[in-house]
């Protein structure tokens, strides 16, 4: 059964004169991969903000199982939203198990005191933490680099950090900033492989991507927006196929032939 994880309601973001997102209506299921793309500028990654709480939308709401967010980054993330962003924010001179540690602090219910005077609770949420940053770093494939610097290692593993370290806050939805940004086809299908896996473990993830042939491989259904509306939502098929899309992304890497089949379109 599908349960709404998410959902935006009339959502409207307007800086000055300039409406970024316009009356937005926007739902992920439980268990579902959903995908948002657009041309530059389309108000994608505004959108987003809104939804974490960085910016408070101008109109509409923004629920998370079924209860209205309060518009802060940390009460979002705490109430179990996850995200990573266009550009990589990892502490670069902590290392791989510290940036994930970091990633856990909504989770840890020790204080303020405990952890100055380090007595026996803190140390055992210290190892329970330590405990599950392991698992998470076995489970994206770094558990060998835990004392590595995070600003040593490879580009494509940077990224894969920063996504472990947004999956230490235990949410029920992560949201992808364009994840394959700079990435080579190898690690481009290796992320891919990944947020499936993220959401076999029922994380439901809604992906901004501007890679067309991981988008359509990857998702349930992608929502399209264009100057901030929500232009068609549905499958990739249906996506694919709409020529409102095809004529919006004239221009863009997704020109060409407009029946062009599942995979081949970049
Ligand atoms: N803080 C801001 N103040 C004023 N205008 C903004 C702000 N943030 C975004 N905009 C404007 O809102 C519009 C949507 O921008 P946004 O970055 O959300 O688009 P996008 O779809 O994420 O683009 P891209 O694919 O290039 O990342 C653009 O016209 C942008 O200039």
């Amino acid at each position: 059964m599908t349960t709404p994880v998410l959902e935006a309601r009339d959502v409207t973001m307007r800086f000055g004169g300039l409406t970024a997102v316009r009356s937005v209506d926007f739902t992920v299921n439980s268990g579902e991969i959903v995908g948002l793309i657009g041309p530059n500028g389309a108000g994608k990654t505004t959108f987003f903000n809104c939804l974490t709480g960085l910016y408070v939308p101008t109109e509409g709401t923004v629920s998370y199982q079924g209860t209205v967010l309060p518009p802060k980054p940390h009460l979002v993330t705490k109430a179990g939203i996850a995200r990573t962003f266009q550009n990589i924010r990892l502490f670069a001179n902590m290392t791989v198990l510290e940036n994930v540690l970091v990633g856990r602090h909504t989770r840890t219910k020790e204080g303020l005191w405990s952890a100055l005077l380090r007595g026996p609770g803190f140390k055992k949420a210290e190892r329970d933490s330590e405990e599950r940053a392991m698992e998470l770093l076995e489970f994206i494939g770094l558990a060998h680099k835990r004392d590595h610097l995070a600003r040593n290692l490879p580009y494509g593993e940077q990224r894969k950090l920063e996504i472990a370290r947004a999956l230490a806050s235990e949410p029920g939805l992560l949201l992808l900033d364009e994840p394959t940004a700079g990435m080579n086809p190898q690690e481009t299908r290796t992320t891919e492989e990944l947020v499936f896996a993220i959401r076999d473990r029922g994380v439901a993830v809604l992906v901004i991507e501007h890679d067309m042939r991981f988008i359509f491989n990857l998702c349930d259904r992608v929502a399209v927006l264009v100057q901030g509306e929500k232009l068609v939502e549905g499958t990739s098929d249906v996506v694919q196929a709409d020529e409102r899309v095809v004529a919006a992304y004239l221009g863009e890497p997704f020109e060409g032939d407009p029946s062009t089949t599942k995979g081949e379109v970049q």
